[in-house]
């Protein structure tokens, strides 16, 4: 089912909503239970496609997972890992990012791994070199098959010395939940250090692991011999939060986002004041609201932390296309992330997407032949439409832009949204969209 929305726009969205556990935590942490000799628990976990894909995958390789929805608690019991079949695994195949973060886990447990070809946004061209590369480091043999990457450790997993081209969160990911039970020491330079992977570092303490934070983005991990499972609770998911508050700022809306967090969320929140977003933040969560008057254009960067998170984009300039000026937003984390901008053209925003790194300092993507930078003119109004959604993000910003827009827009391919906004049919009720859901193709 793609599913087919139809949204009235011109109507500000006002009211209160709830988010749960980060999407980007809450998958990989279910991984971690894989390394424990002992049942895990993890709490305020989200219902998103991704949780569903991990937990099955998980239960393919004889994990126990009993997930109570309501309750946001999933139950992890590893105490019978069995290698699971390759044409089972591969049955997933482009469902989600999260199978290469298996490997380290099950060359542990079992000293083989398979990855199936991986799914997530298309939003570049999201290699995985790096992480090859450190499970070849840790003394993994790695076998590029038709239907897949076979990987093992015949002679098991060793400590080893790791500098990452770039902060990647996955490739730090992968370091940690590999390092953690391989034979000495491991050194991993440059490092990501998002609040999700810092919360995975918290998670892997608990189990027993011995991991320090540098603050040059160097992490070093000694392997210890066994680890237990955890208990613990994800944070909140800062992505959806930001989302709910860019859709407040384009509807002229009011929204209090509970469950936010201003920790994580401290470089959103300025570039959100200085767009002209008004934001209260309280001990349960954080109000986001428009103030009425005109909003002002920014020069944005997007950025590995603490810089501003490249998945806050794609809602943002949909916030952008009401200000009054000329936003410029250079896009230096993915090399083709304004893809979604062909439908707030057709919508009838001003957006002229780039190939030189423009408003800041030039990056991987620049000289090369990548429109990774954007030039937002407005305010303009947006008129309904009929959109396709392309991606996760690109999708909620597509139902962002209709709910601003004046007319009825039909929005197709909403599904994808499941991947990372949990029961958002829902929350646009509880904030009045006019929304409804319709058979689509
Ligand atoms: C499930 C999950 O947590 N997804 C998040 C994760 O994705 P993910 O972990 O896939 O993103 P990375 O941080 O690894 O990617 C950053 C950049 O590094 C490049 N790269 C990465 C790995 C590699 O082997 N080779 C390589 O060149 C990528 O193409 C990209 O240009 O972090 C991104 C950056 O915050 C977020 O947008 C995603 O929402
Ligand atoms: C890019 C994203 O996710 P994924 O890495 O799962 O594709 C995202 O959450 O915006």
């Amino acid at each position: 089912m793609n599913g087919l929305m139809r949204v009235e726009g011109g109507n500000p969205l006002t009211g209160e909503i709830t988010v749960r556990g980060a999407k980007n935590f809450v998958s990989k942490a279910m991984v971690a239970a894989l390394l424990g000799e002992t049942p895990s628990r993890l709490a305020n976990v989200p219902v998103i496609k991704d949780v569903d894909v991990v937990a099955d995958l998980l239960r393919l390789h004889g994990v126990t997972v009993d997930h109570d929805a309501d309750a946001g608690v999933v139950h992890l019991d590893p105490s019978d890992v069995e290698s699971a079949h390759v044409a089972d695994i591969d049955a997933y195949a482009g469902s989600s990012r999260i199978p290469i973060l298996f490997c380290g886990p099950l060359l542990h447990r079992l000293g083989e791994a398979f990855i199936p070809d991986l799914g997530g946004c298309r939003i570049g061209d999201r290699p995985i070199d790096f992480h090859l590369d450190i499970l070849r480091s840790f003394g993994a043999v790695v076998d590029k098959g038709v239907q897949g990457i076979q990987i093992s450790a015949p002679r098991g997993l060793v400590g080893t010395l790791i500098e990452l081209p770039y902060p990647s969160v996955g490739a730090t990911e992968q370091t940690l939940l590999t390092a953690v039970r391989a034979r000495g020491l491991t050194e991993l330079r440059g490092a990501a250090t998002e609040p999700e992977i810092m919360d995975l570092v918290a998670v892997l303490q608990k189990m027993g692991a011995i991991i320090s934070v540098d603050t040059d983005r160097t992490i070093r991990v000694e392997g210890v011999d066994r680890l237990d499972g955890f208990r613990h609770t994800a944070l909140a998911d800062r992505i959806e939060a930001g989302s709910w508050a860019c859709a407040a700022l384009a509807t002229r809306g009011d929204v209090f986002v509970r469950g936010a967090s201003q920790l994580d969320m401290m470089t959103f929140l300025n570039t959100y004041r200085k767009v002209g977003g008004e934001f209260d933040v309280r001990d349960e969560g954080i109000r986001f609201w428009h103030a009425g008057g005109d909003l002002d254009p920014i020069v944005l960067e997007t950025d590995v932390h603490p810089g501003f998170m490249t998945d806050w984009q794609q809602p943002l300039v949909v916030a952008l296309t009401q200000a009054t000026g000329l936003s410029i937003v250079h896009e230096t984390v993915y090399e083709n992330r304004f893809g979604f901008t062909d439908a707030l053209r057709g919508m009838g925003a001003t957006i002229q997407i780039y190939r030189e790194c423009l408003g800041g300092l030039s990056c991987r993507f620049g000289r090369r032949n990548f429109f990774h930078s954007a030039v937002v003119s407005g305010p303009t109004p947006l008129r309904a439409a009929q959109i396709e959604v392309p991606d996760l993000r690109g999708g909620f910003s597509h139902l962002i832009a209709a709910l601003a827009a004046e007319g009825t827009s039909e929005v197709r391919g909403i599904s994808i949204i499941n991947r990372g906004y949990e029961n958002f049919l829902g929350k646009l009720e509880a904030l009045s969209a006019k929304a409804s859901v319709g058979a689509g193709v």
